[in-house]
């Protein structure tokens, strides 16, 4: 595997979350320090999604292809992991890119761990390896800024 870290332009791009569990809240929660504009689409959605983010649309139904169409990004968290994969094979053909929680080899982009202070947002991959130590060396990194007055 290998992943480029670029920053890529939201605005006005809508972003598909398939799954409305625990890592669908966690990907939202970290896209909303950019962007609103949300969709989650699932079978059930736990209260805390329901509760941050009724701003944002909800599809309560089973993941179909034609879902997808007119998204600019394609989160895949369901707890199904051929599901999943079926979600990125789906995207891929409509040259959609794609992030699947539970499988890094079959990710157009991965999410990294961020630090973000209005302008400026430090990302923290490891090519996929270990989203553990990503989130350590991110927290490492924060607490030296915080410390250095930043
Ligand atoms: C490849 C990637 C794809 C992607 O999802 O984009 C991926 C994949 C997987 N994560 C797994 C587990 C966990 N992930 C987290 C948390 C985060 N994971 C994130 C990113 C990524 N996770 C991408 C790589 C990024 C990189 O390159 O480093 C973060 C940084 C960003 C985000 O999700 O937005 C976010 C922190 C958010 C924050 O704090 O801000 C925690 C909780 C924690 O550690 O705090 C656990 C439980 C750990 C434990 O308990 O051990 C598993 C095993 C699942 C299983 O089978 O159980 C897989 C699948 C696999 O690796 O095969
Ligand atoms: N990348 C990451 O950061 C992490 C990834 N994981 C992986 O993420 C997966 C999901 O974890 P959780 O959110 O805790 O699961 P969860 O069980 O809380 O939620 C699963 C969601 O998928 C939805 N779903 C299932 N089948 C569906 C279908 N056919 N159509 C539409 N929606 C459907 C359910 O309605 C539910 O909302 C886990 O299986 C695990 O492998 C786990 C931890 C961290």
């Amino acid at each position: 595997m290998t992943f480029l870290p670029i920053a890529i332009n939201i605005e006005g791009k809508k972003i598909l979350i398939i799954g409305g569990g625990k890592v669908a809240f966690q990907k939202a929660n970290i896209l909303s320090l950019y962007t609103r504009n949300i969709t989650f689409l699932a079978l059930e959605f736990i209260p805390e999604i329901q509760t941050h983010f009724s701003d944002c649309v909800f599809l309560k139904r089973a993941y179909k292809k034609c879902y997808l169409k007119k998204f600019f990004l394609v989160y895949a968290c369901t707890n199904d992991n051929t599901l999943n994969q079926q979600i990125a094979a789906d995207a891929k053909k409509l040259s959609i890119l794609v992030n699947v929680c539970d499988s890094p080899e079959f990710c157009d982009f991965i999410s990294p761990a961020i630090y973000k202070k209005k302008n400026v947002s430090i990302a923290v991959t490891t090519n996929g390896t270990s989203a553990k130590q990503s989130v350590f060396l991110r927290n490492t990194i924060k607490e030296f800024l915080e410390n250095a007055g930043f």
